[in-house]
């Protein structure tokens, strides 16, 4: 276990909702926070079959390319009736054949196939949000946290808060969807807190107890 020994830090990635989530979990701890993206870094393949794989090659790359500590999130949407779709392939389920993402698409993607299945129930429509950081270093050393929260696919999407896929779904517990709560309700964790709710914020609360703390 490696603690974080530099006050700037690499955001190894170019999703402008991440970086922002992430930027608002690390501000408190004093970092300052620079992206792949702002720093024009290409953005590498991601070749890996696991979210931890993905991780990696994003902030190893990132780390290799800026010769600093680089934090990377490789996340999805794992829905069980699709057996785990899409999961790693989350990002390219929103993919147009030009290469840009639509989100309300991907959604519609997403129904149509529950819907196939006869998913309609929410007790047929359950899925979790897995997100996986992986803070890597020049010389190729990694540490990787894993959060992930519970919930249910809703239909229709609601609520224009949030980024990606966050309007189609709802935590268990909540009545709102992630498009609807705002993003320290979403985060549901700050320093000192025993608890967090999205996989976000709970991969980060393992990775603040690792790598930041004394
Ligand atoms: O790889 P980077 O550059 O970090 O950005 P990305 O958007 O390509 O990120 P991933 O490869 O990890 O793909 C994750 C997909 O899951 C979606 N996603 C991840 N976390 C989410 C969240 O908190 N809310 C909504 N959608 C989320 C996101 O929109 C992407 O489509
Ligand atoms: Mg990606």
């Amino acid at each position: 276990m490696r603690k974080l020994d530099t006050r700037t830090i690499v955001v190894a990635s170019h999703n402008a909702g991440k970086i922002r989530e992430i930027a608002e979990l690390i501000g408190p701890f004093g970092f300052s926070a620079k992206s792949a993206a702002e720093l024009k870094f290409a953005e590498p393949e991601e070749t890996g079959t696991t979210f931890e794989e993905n991780a990696a090659i994003k902030a190893l790359a990132s780390a290799r390319a800026s010769g600093l500590p680089a934090l990377s999130d490789d996340s999805g949407l794992v829905i069980d009736a699709l057996g785990g779709a899409p999961g790693v392939y989350t990002a390219n389920w929103a993919e147009r054949e030009d290469g840009t993402r639509d989100f309300p698409w991907a959604m519609e993607k997403v129904e149509k196939a529950l819907a196939e299945r006869g998913a309609t129930a929410p007790e047929q429509r359950s899925a979790r949000f897995v997100s996986v950081l992986c803070l890597a270093w020049p010389d190729g050393h990694t540490e990787i946290f894993r959060g992930e929260v519970e919930g249910t696919v809703v239909w229709p999407p609601r609520g224009d808060k949030g980024f990606g896929y966050d309007p189609l779904f709802q935590p268990q517990g909540y009545d709102k969807t992630f498009g609807e709560l705002t993003s320290e309700e979403k985060h549901g964790w700050k320093p000192g807190d025993a608890t967090a709710l999205s996989h976000r914020a709970r991969a980060f609360k393992l990775f603040v107890e690792t790598c930041l703390t004394a």
